[in-house]
């Protein structure tokens, strides 16, 4: 080992560990986004059947991401990962809500979209009341910011009602794990949260 490689080692020892737990519906870009915070090549990811664990350095944190599947049948599982997580990201695919409200607007309602957007609305509705997950800080990634049909990152939290939460810190970020804008904002807000906790 190197000098270099031995200071590095030093100075990362002293950072302090957070368990992350990154979950939402399947396709939502869950993967592709810890794949793209740890600098990954994202042009062969296939739906997460189980489960993906990575550490990714911020400055002053080693942040321990869980990465579950998120389709309906491993939805089940996640309440498995729940236990000492310190912050919990949430990911949306935006066009997905997009495609449901331009089509409510002209009163032609696709419900397999509208039901897509209240099926991630309930599921994290689900999630913010677990006992094991109270008061962890929640981040909501908007993501697929890059596709046209994306709604902003401020109608989405809309869509989720995040306005009422209290009993937590949280944010919503607009993301694109594609071309990876957002993405390091998101972790910003991470490091900044957990250092004045
Ligand atoms: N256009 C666009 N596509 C994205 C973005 N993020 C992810 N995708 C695509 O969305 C699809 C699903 O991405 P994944 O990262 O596998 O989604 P996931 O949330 O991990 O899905 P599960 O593992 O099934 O829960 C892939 O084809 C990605 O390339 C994005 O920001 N923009
Ligand atoms: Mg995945």
């Amino acid at each position: 080992m190197g000098l270099l490689d031995l200071l590095r080692k030093m100075k990362s020892g002293n950072d302090k560990e957070l368990r992350i737990l990154l979950l939402g519906l399947d396709n939502a870009g869950k993967t592709t986004i810890l794949k793209s915070l740890a600098s990954e090549d994202i042009s062969h990811i296939t739906p997460t059947q189980g489960f993906n664990i990575k550490s990714v350095q911020s400055p002053g944190f080693k942040l321990n991401v869980w990465d579950i599947g998120g389709q309906r049948r491993i939805r089940p599982y996640w309440k498995n990962y729940f236990e000492n997580t310190d912050l919990l990201i949430y990911v949306i695919d935006s066009a997905d809500q997009k495609r449901f409200e331009e089509t409510s607007l002209i009163y032609v309602i696709d419900s397999a979209d509208q039901k897509r957007f209240e099926e991630t609305s309930l599921e994290l509705t689900e999630l913010l009341e677990e006992d094991k997950l109270m008061g962890a800080p929640l981040l909501v990634f908007a993501n697929k910011q890059d596709l046209l049909s994306a709604a902003p990152a401020d109608e989405v939290a809309k869509g989720l009602g995040l306005d009422a939460i209290r009993d937590r810190k949280w944010q919503i970020q607009a993301c694109s794990a594609l071309t990876n804008e957002g993405v390091k904002e998101g972790l910003d807000w991470i490091a900044k949260t957990c250092k004045k906790k």
